[in-house]
């Protein structure tokens, strides 16, 4: 923790309450005052160091509450280490990351916790918390899930997609939503009904459709909708919160809808990928297609109105970006000739306060919804706030300089993710992260990272801060 004084001079400074022009004062990590510019205040405070922000905003450091460094994926692993993965994030803007630790068939959630905690250990650039995949509800894992909350892994994750691998049957389902219910946690649900897909799947691979355009057409939005509606009834029936993570299709969000006008505690997330990418880019020739295999899969353009209206009305309340990279070079070609064997998942943690600052700039978010989307909801959604998601007095130093004038193009050549090649090559980008404060300690400096490996803190998270 930094034990200087820091000061902020001349920005615009955008929460998801508010936009003022004042400047910041920081101390031992922590923000400790605003002050309108040029009031005496303001004017009398010293500081060891004093950052320019002038014609800039200032905004807290992204939340991305969905990530997958390192996962086993496939028969191989996702392509960015808890090192490269939030050094990347630290550069686009992104000072905290949840990531999911695995329990893997079988075994206990502490084995597979533990697992994670050793992996990122020393490695981060930025903050973390751990969200626990479930992938085998029993009797002793449900009774693992309260001593997880206690412990600050507040949220779970099941999924209706992957039979065989992390899937959970309805039954399952319902266990584990009725035991959130009473110990405090958050189900998150990746909802796509797994049984049906994987029929469909071995028709099209028997028909001769291996491409990875076929991804997307067997992962049907209706499957997706069907299995939202079933979590959102297994939820209700067990009383407990639900968040359905990857949110696509637009038949989906109609399921949000229904179930949020009825006042339910049902939440939505939606990711870049969603709003940027369609169907048109899993249909690219030469297998480039693979590049963009994920699930729930890209849909065709047109379910991205919905999911633009979504965030807007807050039927979604939180983008994350499932960032889960694998290289085009020897990982995603592991499915040529057969769409199936695509290591699934894309990267994008260094992306996304960029592409959401240009849907400011296209005019779907206003600025403060940005910051709402990216850092104050998702730090209310899984226990992190005012420490993370905002800029107050009090709330952790996590600050991004961001200058809304920059122009930037996104490409591989010049992204800093672990992975060989950009989902975005090419996009142009008004807006672009300057400089990065992480818990006070410049990480990003004018555009030249500064920080370190073992900076990142492990943080335990409380529970879910959003309930009705
Ligand atoms: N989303 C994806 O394709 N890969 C990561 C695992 C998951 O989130 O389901
Ligand atoms: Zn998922
Ligand atoms: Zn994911």
């Amino acid at each position: 923790m930094s034990s200087t004084r820091t000061l902020i001079r001349g920005g615009l400074v955008i929460t998801a309450a508010d936009e003022v022009h004042a400047d910041v004062l920081i101390e031992d990590g922590r923000i400790v005052a605003l002050a309108a510019h040029g009031s005496a205040v303001a004017d009398a405070w010293t500081a060891d160091r004093t950052i320019d922000a002038a014609n800039k905003y200032v905004i807290p450091g992204g939340v991305d509450a969905h990530t997958h460094m390192e996962l086993p994926f496939g028969g191989t692993f996702a392509s960015d280490s808890f090192e490269t993965g939030t050094r990347a994030a630290a550069w686009g803007g992104t000072t905290t990351i949840v990531d999911f630790a695995v329990q893997s068939v079988g075994h206990a959630l502490r084995e597979g916790l533990d697992a994670w905690y050793a992996k990122a250990d020393g490695k981060c650039a930025i903050d973390y918390g751990f969200h626990m995949i479930l992938s085998d509800v029993n009797e002793s894992s449900l009774k693992e899930m309260d001593l997880l909350v206690e412990e600050g892994i507040t949220s779970f994750k099941l999924f209706m997609a992957y039979p065989g691998v992390f899937y959970s049957d309805d039954g399952q389902i319902l266990r584990a939503m009725q035991r959130s219910a009473t110990n405090g946690g958050l189900i998150m649900m990746h909802a796509e009904n797994g049984i049906a897909i994987d029929v469909l799947v071995e028709q099209a691979l028997a028909e001769g459709r291996t491409d990875p355009r076929y991804h997307g057409e067997v992962r049907k939005a209706l499957l997706e909708a069907e299995a939202t509606h079933r979590a959102i009834q297994l939820a209700r029936v067990a009383g407990a919160p639900l968040y359905v993570v990857h949110v696509s299709a637009e038949e989906a969000v109609a399921e949000l809808v229904a179930a949020r006008d009825k006042g339910l505690n049902v939440f939505g997330e939606t990711c870049p990928q969603y709003l940027f990418l369609s169907t048109d880019n899993l249909a690219e020739p030469d297998f480039e297609g693979a590049k963009y295999v994920c699930s729930t899969p890209l849909r065709p353009k047109e379910h991205q109105a919905a999911l633009w209206r979504g965030l807007r009305t807050n039927d979604l309340q939180v983008v994350s970006t499932d960032h889960c990279p694998f290289c085009f070079v020897g990982q995603k070609e592991l499915g040529r000739g057969d769409f199936s064997k695509i290591p699934n998942g894309l990267p994008g943690v260094e992306n996304r306060m960029d592409l959401l600052h240009q849907a400011v700039v296209d005019g779907h978010l206003t600025r403060r919804r940005w910051i709402e989307v990216a850092c104050a909801t998702p730090a209310r959604m899984f226990g992190l706030y005012p420490k993370k998601g905002t800029i107050a007095p009090g709330a952790d130093a996590d600050v991004v300089i961001y200058d809304p004038h920059a122009e930037q193009t996104l490409s591989a050549e010049t992204h800093h993710m672990n992975v060989d090649y950009s989902a975005y090559e090419g996009r142009r980008i008004t807006g672009q992260v300057e400089t990065v404060l992480s818990r006070g300690e410049v990480v990003i400096d004018q555009r030249k990272f500064t920080g370190r490996a073992g900076h990142g803190q492990y943080t335990p998270r409380g529970t879910c801060q959003y309930l009705n």
